[in-house]
């Protein structure tokens, strides 16, 4: 298992973005889609690939291209957040829902809906979350898309706090990360600082 701290320019000018409170919700989701999709670009660099026949204008040649089925797996509701960014680049990427929120209380992971495509277990799977706090939520999903039988996984967070990715990586030490920042903490109530806020209300203006 590796942790992949994307730095990058475009990605440090859009997060900055992600972190101003003053962000309007288009702008928001803009920048969310858009450090998602910088962020499929890297994630994806070791995808296995298989050769064909083609045709050129010109001759015949052997070509390369995608050689397993991609499914995207969105933890609800702020990983919707991130999926249209990736889809511009993984058009044909299947989508499996998974419905997890954070019990404000307990912290506890609580599991209230799943979706999955039929072919889940043979593809590989990038999940994908803006936020791993605790962990909780994340480590909950890769437990229950391993139970389903899913080999390979791939994580895609925006923000992340130590004590989360310390927790992730001891629970799921086969699955690879690939985070745009690694923040200083959480605060009394579990928040990431300096973060961004709460993610899901932010893209869908529930508060
Ligand atoms: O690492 P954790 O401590 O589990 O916290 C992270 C989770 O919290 C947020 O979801 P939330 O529970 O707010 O649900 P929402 O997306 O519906 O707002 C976030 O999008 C993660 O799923
Ligand atoms: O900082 C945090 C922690 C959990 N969920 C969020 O959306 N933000
Ligand atoms: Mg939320």
């Amino acid at each position: 298992m590796a942790v992949f701290e994307l730095k990058h320019p475009l990605i440090e000018h859009k997060l900055s973005n992600l972190r101003n409170k003053h962000t309007d919700t288009k702008l928001f989701r803009e920048s969310l889609n858009e450090i998602a999709g910088l962020m499929v670009y890297e994630a994806t660099k070791h995808l296995p690939l298989k050769e064909i026949e083609t045709e050129t204008p010109i001759q015949k040649t052997t070509t390369k291209v995608l050689d397993k089925p991609i499914t995207l797996v969105p933890i609800l509701r702020a990983g919707l957040g991130m999926i249209d960014g990736i889809l511009q680049l993984l058009p044909n990427a299947k989508v499996g829902h998974l419905g997890v929120y954070r019990n404000e209380e307990t912290l506890e992971p609580v599991y209230y809906y799943a979706k999955m495509p039929t072919n889940v277990v043979e593809s590989q799977v990038f999940v994908v979350d803006p936020m791993l706090a605790t962990g909780g939520s994340m480590i909950y999903t890769l437990d229950y898309l391993k139970e389903k039988g899913v080999k390979n996984i791939t994580v895609l967070c925006i923000i992340g706090a130590p004590e989360g990715i310390k927790k992730f990586t001891e629970k799921h030490p086969d699955v690879d990360l690939y985070i745009a920042a690694i923040d200083d903490g959480l605060n009394e109530n579990a928040y990431i600082y300096p973060g961004l806020g709460d993610a899901g209300d932010r893209i869908f203006g529930t508060k």
